[in-house]
């Protein structure tokens, strides 16, 4: 832990503040990312059996595309934005400069355990920060290899990893931080907060949640065809549905129910052939924890009548089949809890714009998802309900873009980042306002009297006729 200390000193000697050290280190990152592609594959693929592709579709690939965004942007990020400055304070200006906040720590979940500790680190660079990163114990090889390579291309003295479990965690929250970003569940984000307060540290909390799919009646064989592939994608193709981003559970009308669970079938069986356990396409459960979680969600008899597909489990592997049901109970916990795994949940509805009141009546989602072919339902949906983020006839995709913000609402937290939101999320934006000593108006100042009342008035109604009255020397005649 002196280390911590140490990056304080980098920081206050100024250190990481100018542009030429900012896109040094994230030249490097990128360098610790192409050049050691493969070694991370093979972590991801030891803790949580992610096929290469899929490692750097979700990891890898978006890191790097991360990372050249924000050199290419840096120089206009950095620099002051002019803001406007009435004429009635005349001669003034003023400037929005973004500074950086400090020393900032970011903890990542272990299923994007590179993406989650990486992602936030580019927009703490960016913006000029030392930073502590601590990974997920859960995931330890890939938090071993970012503890690895992280020094071996980054300045030592500004970034550096911390690994280890509640009690590294516990000794990291007890320390004076300008900012917390934390990444994982709702739960651990209630302690960082807590401690947090300690201190008044700012946090950023990317918590979870269950993200709804509402699909609509979709008449065209094409059009489902697209949607199932990209429903499909989201939940099993995304970490096993391990994902915050992944649907958590579908709200359909009852009459297009049974279409759907076909259309489902169907391309579960194109993606990963017959017996899914041999496709190598599909990520694992990441521990016995969160397999036997899991498996219990499906152990109540209410639940389990309701598998239509899947439903299977393999102790020995901790594996559980591709799995939907139909209408399991309300208040059983499949539908209570966050799933985080490969079962999906439909709910049938007896309209779909009942989908509304549904959420509505929920905690707040961290992503919503909507697949209609019909833009009124989308706009309804979109204007009556509120959520981290909206994803019309796709899912999980918006996290790859660069100019929409990630984060959440309500439950499924607070705070935001990706592209220029996340150099906004780790700078402080300072207000910088320079007048001149040329002019001035002493009605601002006492002895008071009803002439620079009325002054003061006509300044914030913008009243310039008024105010030439008054400098002429008519203002009591023209206030009265
Ligand atoms: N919004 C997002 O971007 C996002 C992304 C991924 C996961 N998630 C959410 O994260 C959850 C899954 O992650 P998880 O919580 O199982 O991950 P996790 O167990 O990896 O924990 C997250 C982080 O909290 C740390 N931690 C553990 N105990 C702690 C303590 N007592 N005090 C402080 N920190 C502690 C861990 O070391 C880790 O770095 C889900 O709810 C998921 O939806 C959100």
């Amino acid at each position: 832990m002196e280390e911590v200390e140490k990056l304080r000193d980098t920081f206050r000697r100024g250190t990481t503040r100018s542009a030429k050290w900012r896109k040094g280190q994230l030249t490097s990152l990128l360098k610790l990312l192409t050049q050691n592609e493969i070694e991370i594959c093979k972590a991801l693929q030891q803790d949580l059996g992610k096929h290469h592709i899929e490692a750097y579709r979700d990891e890898v690939g978006l890191l790097v595309k991360s990372i050249k965004h924000a050199l290419k942007n840096l120089n206009q990020w950095m620099a002051p934005v002019k803001a406007g400055v009435p004429l009635v304070a005349f001669p003034t200006s003023a400037a929005l400069v973004p500074e950086p906040l400090g020393n900032v720590l970011i903890f990542s979940s272990w299923n994007y355990p590179f993406g989650l500790s990486l992602e936030p680190l580019v927009g703490a660079l960016a913006a000029g920060n030392t930073a502590v990163v601590k990974p997920s114990e859960t995931s330890p090889a890939s938090s071993s290899l970012l503890a690895k390579l992280i020094p071996m291309y980054l300045d030592n003295k500004a970034i550096i990893v911390v690994e280890g479990g509640v009690v590294v965690c516990e000794q990291l929250l007890q320390r004076k931080w300008d900012l917390i970003f934390f990444t994982g569940n709702p739960k651990i984000g209630r302690l960082v907060m807590t401690a947090a307060a300690k201190h008044l540290t700012p946090v950023v909390l990317e918590l979870g949640g269950k993200s709804p799919a509402v699909v609509d009646t979709l008449s065209s064989y094409r059009d489902r065809k697209v949607a199932s592939a990209r429903m499909v994608s989201a939940k099993w193709g995304s970490c096993n549905g391990q994902a915050c981003a992944a649907v958590d559970y579908v709200l359909i009308d009852e009459k297009f129910a049974s279409t759907w669970i076909v259309t489902l079938k169907s391309t579960l069986k194109t993606f990963y052939g017959d017996d899914p356990k041999q496709s190598n396409a599909i990520s694992r459960i990441v521990n016995k924890h969160h397999y036997l979680r899991l498996k219990s969600l499906l152990a109540d008899p209410r639940v389990s009548n309701s598998v239509v597909h899947g439903g299977g489990v393999d102790d020995d592997n901790m594996y559980i089949e591709p799995t939907i049901l139909l209408d399991p109970p309300l208040d059983s916990e499949i539908m209570t809890e966050e799933i985080f795994g490969p079962l999906l949940p439909i709910i049938t509805l007896k309209r779909i714009e009942e989908s509304i009141e549904f959420i509505n009546s929920r905690p707040k989602p961290l992503c919503l998802y909507v697949f209609t072919s019909r833009s009124a339902l989308a706009d309804k949906i979109v204007v009556e309900t509120s959520s981290g983020s909206v994803t019309v006839n796709d899912a999980t995709v918006q996290y790859a873009v660069d100019s929409l913000p990630f984060g959440g609402v309500g439950q499924s937290g607070f705070g935001r980042y990706h592209g220029k939101f996340s150099f906004d999320t780790f700078s402080h934006t300072k207000p910088i306002l320079c007048r001149g000593f040329m002019f001035e108006v002493y009605s601002r100042y006492p002895p008071w009297n009803g002439s620079k009342l009325n002054f003061i008035k006509s300044v914030y109604a913008f009243n310039y006729w008024k105010l030439v009255l008054h400098l002429l020397g008519f203002g009591s005649s023209a206030t009265t």
